[in-house]
C-alpha cells in the first residue's frame, strides 16, 4: 500500500515519523509532497527510502491512501490540484477539524475521512479522533483503524463532537504545557530553585500522574483526594488553585469553538468562491 502525504510540516512530520517507528509503514511505503522542499528532504535523509513526489497532484495519483496534512485555508488549493486525478478507490484524509466531510466530499470524487491526531501520538500513545464519510467500506474502516492503533487509540467520534473532543485530545497537550509552565516559573521565581531541577520534578509528576490515572483506574476527582491530606498542605493548596483557574477552561472551550465557527465559515467560503 502506498500512503500519500500532503504537507510535512509538524503534523505531516509527526505522522510520517510515528507510522513508520510502530513498524505500521516502512519509508518505502511513503510518497510526500510539501511546498517547502526542505522540509520533504529532511524526512526522505531521516528515513532513506520514503519518497518525494514532485507535486501533490503526483502524490495523490500514485497513492491509495492520501493524508492531506496542511492547514484549513490551503485546502482550496490542495483541492483543486487533487482532484481531478483521484479515483473513486482511493481514501483522502483530512487531518484538519475545521473541513467539513461534505465539503470534500463534494469536492472529491473518492472515499474521504478525516482523522484528528495529537502531538503525543509522537510518543505512540494519546487518542486520535476518527470520522468516516459516507462512501467508506467496512474494510477501508478497519484499514484506517488498525493504522491509527499503530499511533495512538483511535475513537470514533460524530462530526458535531470534534471539536470539543479535539479541544481535550489535541489542543490539551498545549493547555497541560502551558500550566506546567506556569507552575515551574512561580518555582523558579519564589523559591530559587534551579529551572532544571523544577523542570525534571515537574515533567516526571506530570508522566507519573497519566499512569496512575490510568493504571490504577482512578478519576482526577479520586486522584486529589489521594494526595490530599485532611487538614494538610495539598488540600489548602487546592482551594487557592481552585478559586484562581475558577471558569478558566469555560473560558478555553467558548474561544475554541468560536474561532472553530469562524473557520469553518472561512473554509465554506473559500471552497464555495469561484475565483
Ligand atoms: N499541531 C497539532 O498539534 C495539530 C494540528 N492539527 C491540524 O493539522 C493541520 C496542520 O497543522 P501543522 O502540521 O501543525 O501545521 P504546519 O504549519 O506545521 O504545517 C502545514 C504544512 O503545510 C504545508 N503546505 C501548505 N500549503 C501547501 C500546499 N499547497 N501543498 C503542500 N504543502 C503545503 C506548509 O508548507 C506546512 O509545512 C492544521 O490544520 C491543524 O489544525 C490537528 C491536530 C493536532
Ligand atoms: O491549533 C490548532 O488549530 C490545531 C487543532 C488541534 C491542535 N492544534
Amino acid at each position: 500500500m502506498k500512503v500519500g502525504f500532503i504537507g510535512a510540516g509538524s503534523m505531516g512530520s509527526m505522522l510520517t515519523g510515528s507510522f513508520i517507528r510502530s513498524g505500521a509503514l516502512r519509508p518505502a511505503d511513503i510518497l510526500l509532497s510539501s511546498r517547502t522542499l526542505s522540509k520533504a528532504n529532511a524526512l526522505a535523509n531521516r528515513y532513506p527510502g520514503l519518497q518525494i513526489a514532485p507535486s501533490n497532484a503526483s502524490a495523490a495519483l500514485d497513492s491509495d491512501l492520501v493524508f492531506l496534512c496542511v492547514k484549513p485555508m490551503d485546502f482550496r488549493g490542495v483541492l483543486q490540484e487533487i482532484a481531478p486525478v483521484v479515483q473513486p478507490w482511493q481514501i483522502v484524509v483530512s487531518i484538519t477539524s475545521p473541513v467539513r466531510i461534505s465539503s470534500l466530499e463534494e469536492h472529491l470524487p473518492c472515499k474521504v475521512a478525516k482523522i484528528i491526531p495529537s502531538i503525543v501520538n509522537e510518543t505512540l500513545a494519546g487518542s486520535s479522533l476518527v470520522m468516516f464519510g459516507s462512501r467508506l467500506e467496512e474494510r477501508d474502516r478497519a484499514l484506517l483503524f488498525r493504522l491509527f492503533s499503530s499511533i495512538s487509540r483511535p475513537i470514533q467520534v460524530a462530526e458535531e463532537e470534534v471539536r470539543v473532543a479535539s479541544d481535550i485530545a489535541s489542543c490539551g497537550p498545549a493547555f497541560m504545557a502551558n500550566l506546567l509552565e506556569q507552575f515551574i516559573e512561580a518555582a523558579v521565581s519564589t523559591t530559587g530553585i534551579a529551572r532544571e531541577t523544577a523542570s525534571v520534578l515537574a515533567r516526571d509528576m506530570l508522566l507519573g500522574t497519566a499512569r496512575l490515572l490510568q493504571t490504577a483506574g482512578c478519576s482526577p476527582a479520586e486522584l486529589q483526594k489521594r494526595v490530599s491530606v485532611p487538614g494538610g498542605i495539598t488540600a489548602a493548596a487546592l482551594e487557592e488553585l481552585k478559586q484562581a483557574t475558577d471558569g478558566a477552561f469555560l473560558r478555553v472551550l467558548r474561544t475554541t469553538h468560536a474561532k472553530f465557527a469562524e473557520d469553518l465559515d472561512k473554509v465554506d467560503a473559500s471552497l464555495n468562491s469561484d475565483g
